[in-house]
Order: C-alpha cells, then structure tokens, then sequence
C-alpha cells in the first residue's frame, strides 16, 4: 500500500506503535494473571467478612437489651466519722466487694452463664471458684473486672482513701445540691471506673519485652509499655489501661532494688538474677523462663503492688503443690484477699469459701451455683491426699 502510495510512511509507523501499545496492554492481564486472582480472592473474603459483620449487626439489634452489668465503686467511710455520727463500726470486717444479682451471659447474650448470684466479700474471705470447663469460671471473673457487661445485677467494690482521689465525692460536695442529686452523680461517676486496688493474674502472665526490672513493674509503674492487648491470650486487659489520674494517687510507692531482689526471693526465683546477669538484662522472658517460672514473676509483682484484692485465673496451674502452697502463705502473709478459679482440690486449702459453678441448663433449676464455706475437715483431707 506504501509503495502504491496509498498510505504515507509515518501511518505506518503510527500504526506499528499503536498495536506495540494495545499487545503491551492485553499482555499486563496475562503477566498479572496470578496477582490479578489473588487480589479477586482477597475481595471476596473481605464481602463475605462484611456480611457476617452485618449479620451479627442485625443479631445484636434483635437480642438487644438494656440490661448490662453494673461496676460500681462506693467508698468505704472513714471510721472516725461514722463513729462521730452514732455508728460504730464493726472491728475486722472489712468489706472489699459486693454482687448483687448478677446473671451474667456471654458477650452476644447468646447463652446464660450464672444466673441471679449474690454475694460478698470481706477482707480475708478469700474464696474458690470451681466448676466443669465452660461453666463460666473465667467470665465471672472478666465481669468483675468490668470486661463483660452482657447480662443484669451490680458489682460493688469498696474503694478506700476517698480523700486522695481527685474525683471523690467527699472531695467534689457542692452544698446547694440535694442528696439523691448527689447520690445520682456520685453512681455515674464512679461507673465504669476501674479499681486500681484489684489485681488481675491469668494463667498466662503477659511478659514484657525489655529488662528483668521492667517485668517486676508491670503493670502498676509501667506507664510507658501499653501493650497490644491482642498479645496476651487469656489476659485481661484492664491492668494495661493507660492510668488515669486517680490511679497515680493510688499508686504505692515504687519498689527499691533491694525490694525487687526480696520479692524475687520470696516467690522462689532467687535465681533467675545470677542467670540473667542482674535486673537490667533484656530477654524474651516468654521464651527464657519456664510457664511455672513466668508465674512466679507474676506472683512477684503482685506482692509488690500489695493491692487489696486479686483475681487469680488459674495462676498457679504450672506449679507444683509446695510452689503453689508458699506463694498463697506469700500473698495471705501481704494482707491481699484474693479470689481463685482452678480445678486442683488442694486450692481448698489456701480458701476460706467455695462458689461452684455448674453448667447452666435453661429446663433445670433457676440457679446455677452454690456458695459454701470450706470446712477444715475438708482441706485436712485435701492435705493427706
Ligand atoms: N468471647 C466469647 N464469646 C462467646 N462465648 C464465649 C466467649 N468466651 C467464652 N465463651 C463461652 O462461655 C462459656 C464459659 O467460658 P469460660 O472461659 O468462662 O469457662 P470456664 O469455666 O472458665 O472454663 P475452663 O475451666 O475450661 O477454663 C464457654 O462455653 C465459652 O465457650
């Protein structure tokens, strides 16, 4: 055509670099081939993850209620005052936490998992929680510490010193407002707000990275590590909080060296300085330290933080018998009340009550649990076992 001149040769030029342009174009989808279905595959998982997000959305519209667990934290009075107004306070009874008709259910309120349960704590009472896996042991613990609010009833803590918290009511007192304004504002400020004297230990302590002296001051003088609350299965993330004023007045004094090295040695872990080279070496302590061994450090950091109750998760677990006995003398000995939730029967020994959870069963009887002092017969039977 070029030589009949029906076409100039620049046409054809522009012709050759066009097709070039159109090839190069088609080719990219049979290069890309494999990344082009790799991606078409990830949009696909992504629909199918937001048509379950909507249809748990639709679920928790349909089952939604009003109802939830309420934390509350009522100040402890001083005694002088109550005795100046005509009481006279009862001497060793110290009341540390109350539940009132707790029923508690799992976090889409699909299954029940305690019904109705009412109690008290005082300081001292320390108490057993035990039950068949899955009955709940763990989530009521998670409801004490405001994690699970799925379900009704009150958690009641006593928080003492009102007078060194900057939000306390005696500190906050506008005499132009009546009681029950007062008593209304008190009860929503102190909603949701989480007691910085309650200590949490999961079976699984939550290890640090960074230095032997970082580990024994987690959580309480840690205010620089938040970490990852995804990081730590099993544990509860309320100790990870950043701390909020209140706490800083709550806060104990922060422990010497010489404190760290004695608490080192009472939960039997003396050792552990000489073979890491002192307090200031960094390890990956999850991978270093045995579970039993990570669990005395989390007992280690317990007794320095001396708060005035514990929640243990079966925080002993990996340990042997006489390990478990002394590290419940330790904290016994350190004035903290605590509540357990384990299988071992020897844990009657360390406990003043038992709250047996069973396995919640809609057609059965309405409660699902019993409360019972542990008699002395018992744990001396559990001693010769
Ligand atoms: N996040 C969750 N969402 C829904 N259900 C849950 C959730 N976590 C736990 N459950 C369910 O709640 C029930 C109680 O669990 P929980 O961990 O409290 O039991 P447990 O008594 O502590 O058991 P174990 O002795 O085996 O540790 C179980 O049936 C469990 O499957």
């Amino acid at each position: 055509m070029y030589f009949s001149g029906k076409i100039e040769f620049g046409v054809i030029n522009q012709s050759v670099s066009a097709f070039n342009h159109i090839l190069s174009d088609f080719s990219l989808i049979v290069y890309q081939f494999q990344s082009i279905s790799a991606f078409s595959a990830v949009i696909d998982r992504l629909g199918e993850f937001d048509d379950i997000l909507d249809d748990s959305e639709s679920y928790i519209t349909e089952h939604e209620s009003n109802d939830e667990v309420n934390i509350l934290f009522i100040e402890n009075k001083d005694p002088s005052l109550l005795v100046s107004n005509g009481y006279v306070p009862q001497v060793g009874h110290h009341q540390l936490l109350k539940i009132q008709n707790l029923t508690l259910q799992t976090p889409q309120r699909k299954n029940i998992l305690i019904t109705d349960l009412s109690l008290e704590i005082n300081e001292k009472d320390h108490l057993l929680v035990m039950g068949p896996s899955g009955s709940g042991k763990t989530s009521f613990l998670r409801a004490l510490a405001g994690l699970w609010n799925t379900g009704k009833g009150n958690v009641i803590f006593y928080v003492e010193d009102a007078g060194k918290h900057a939000r306390s009511v005696s500190a906050d007192t506008d005499s132009s407002k009546s009681e029950d304004a007062l008593k209304t504002e008190e009860e929503q400020r102190s909603k949701n707000r989480r007691p910085s004297s309650v200590f949490f230990l999961p079976q699984k302590p939550y290890m640090v990275l960074g230095t032997l002296r970082q580990q024994l001051l987690y959580p309480t003088w840690s205010d620089k590590i938040h970490p990852d609350l995804n990081n730590s299965p099993g544990s509860l993330p309320f100790l990870s909080q950043v701390p909020s004023l209140a706490d800083e007045f709550d806060k104990p004094e922060k422990p010497t060296i010489d404190d760290m090295i004695q608490v080192l040695e009472r939960v039997r872990l003396g050792d552990i300085l000489s073979r890491f080279n002192g307090l200031d070496s960094i390890y990956e302590w999850s991978s270093v330290l045995s579970l039993g061994e990570q669990q005395r450090l989390a007992f280690a950091r317990l007794l320095l933080s001396k708060p005035k109750l514990v929640l243990l998760d079966e925080s002993t677990s990996a340990l042997d018998g006489a390990n478990e006995a002394h590290l419940y003398r330790q904290i016994e000995a350190a004035g903290i009340t605590y509540i357990s939730v384990g299988h071992r029967m020897t844990l009657q020994n360390y406990h003043k009550n038992i709250l047996y959870i069973s396995k919640y069963d809609a057609r059965g009887s309405e409660r699902n649990w019993h409360f019972e002092p542990i008699s002395q017969t018992a744990t001396e039977a559990n001693s010769t076992c």
